[in-house]
């Protein structure tokens, strides 16, 4: 019984009106019951799963491999309702954004310039370079201008070959590197679910300053023959969108679920995603896929994760057995992923993780054999006289893994190993249907449910 001359606040705020009539009173009455019956229903939802979900745990999958291997696009083949969600928020400030893409994998990072002095008398490229210079300079001050952190930077890759500029006061140099473009990406990604207010003429600034100057740029015969006899190949560079520039960089530009795909977007610290799938034969399994950086310096953010995790779907780019990595480059970047592999093999924190392996980057293992130049055995010291075409080498980097696994390996764990192109979302939903179906067995008999 409500005391009306009660102190309490709480008592004073739910009692019912002074002067309530039969009628509102009657009103008042079914609502409460209808919201104490919610209040139940939401209570005992609530209970159940709860209850479930200590009988059936969640699959926590960690995604491992080194930078560039291709873990954040694989969970962006899986298309769950959170991501989809982020790029949606991301695709209308994507045409903005796109240049930055260009900079840091198409164009160049730690690029090095060509000089003047170095080019013939008479070359168109000359002309473009004097441009380029003014260009450079220009793009800051616009970006300046828009205070949105866009720098269209006109890097120009070309390998070993070091340049000066001594001539301007202003170099490319100085214009492309002052800014970390992945930094206002990062913070965005982070922020993925809240979008940046869209500002469609911000690009189309740049776009009709730099459009026709990367074109001309990129179809020059002198700088493609630069580029070949130094053997930069910028179009295997992830995220290159040099091809595309007419079409980016073009009024009204969206982005299309490919071009987000093949956008490169480092990961930074370590990224959770959660989503729920239904299983052929029962209730829906919650699902959680921890995407990590790959690079050296924020490996030790993934160990916290080893004790926790059912699964390790590990990434190896099989195509860079000729690439160094970033932060060394000394370093293969295929003995860098062997050196992971192991190190997950044999960890004893992980005998209870079940591991899987996409051999990933196929697509551009297939396309770099073709050169007749490359040959594995130059990189590769135990591939002998093989036979350098794809069969052959996608079958010997197989065996090589199996090796090192089963060496590793003291819990006679089976080993799933695919060979993927992760940036065909289809085929790799495909597989990762697969992959989710023999984790959730083991996980369901792991749990004494089979
Ligand atoms: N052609 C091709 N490109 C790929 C493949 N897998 C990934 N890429 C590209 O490689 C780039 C890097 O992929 P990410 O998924 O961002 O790599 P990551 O492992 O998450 O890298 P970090 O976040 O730095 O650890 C992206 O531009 C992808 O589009 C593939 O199988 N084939
Ligand atoms: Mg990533």
């Amino acid at each position: 019984m409500l005391n009306f001359n009660s102190t309490d606040t709480f008592a004073q705020n739910v009692a019912p009106p002074l002067l309530e009539t039969p009628d509102v009173r009657k009103a008042r009455i079914a609502q409460e019951a209808v919201a104490l019956e919610t209040s139940k229903r939401i209570d005992a939802e609530l209970k159940a799963r709860r209850i479930a979900l200590q009988k059936k745990p969640p699959v926590k999958v960690l995604v491992l491999g080194q930078s560039e291997s291709g873990k954040t696009t694989t969970i962006k083949s899986k298309r769950t309702d959170a991501y989809v969600r982020c790029l949606e928020a991301l695709r209308p400030t994507m045409p903005h954004r796109f240049p930055n893409d260009l900079r840091p994998s198409s164009l160049g990072t730690g690029a090095e310039f060509m000089a003047a002095d170095n080019l013939p008398e008479h070359c168109e490229i000359r002309e473009l370079h004097h441009h380029y210079t003014w260009l450079g300079a220009r793009c800051l001050e616009v970006s300046r201008w828009l205070d949105i952190g866009i720098k269209f930077t006109l890097t120009l890759q070309l390998g070993k070959i070091r340049i000066a500029l001594p001539p301007y006061p202003v170099t490319f140099r100085s214009c492309c590197f002052v800014w970390d473009p992945f930094d206002e990406y990062r913070r965005y990604w982070n922020a993925s679910l809240v979008p940046l207010p869209f500002q469609p003429h911000h690009n189309s600034v740049l776009d009709r300053k730099c459009k026709d100057d990367i074109i001309a740029l990129w179809s020059d015969d002198t700088v493609q023959d630069l580029l070949a006899r130094h053997n930069v190949k910028l179009r295997d560079n992830p995220g290159f969108f040099l091809d595309d520039v007419d079409r980016i960089a073009s009024r009204g530009y969206e982005p299309s679920d490919k071009d987000i795909v093949r956008a490169r977007l480092r990961t930074l610290g370590v990224q959770e995603y959660r989503f729920s799938l239904d299983t052929a034969d029962g209730p829906q399994t919650e699902w959680v896929m921890y995407d990590v950086a790959g690079c050296r310096t924020q490996r030790a953010a993934w160990i916290p994760y080893f004790t926790d995790v059912t699964t390790i779907l590990f990434l190896a780019p099989i195509s860079a057995f000729d690439e160094w990595i970033h932060e060394g480059r000394r370093v293969n970047r295929l003995q860098d992923t062997y050196m992971l592999w192991q190190m997950l093999c044999e960890s004893r924190l992980l005998t209870h993780v079940q591991i899987i392996l996409f051999m990933n980057k196929c697509d551009l293992l297939a396309k770099k054999l073709k050169d007749k130049r490359i040959k594995v055995r130059d990189y590769v010291l135990d591939f002998g006289s093989r036979p350098n075409d794809f069969k052959t080498v996608t079958e010997f980097f197989h065996k090589a893994f199996k090796d090192i696994f089963k060496k590793g390996d003291k819990q006679e764990r089976r080993l799933y190993s695919h060979f993927t192109s992760v940036v065909d979302t289809k085929a790799t939903a495909l597989t990762l249907f697969g992959v989710h179906d023999a984790i959730l067995k083991r996980h369901i008999s792991k749990a004494g449910l089979l």
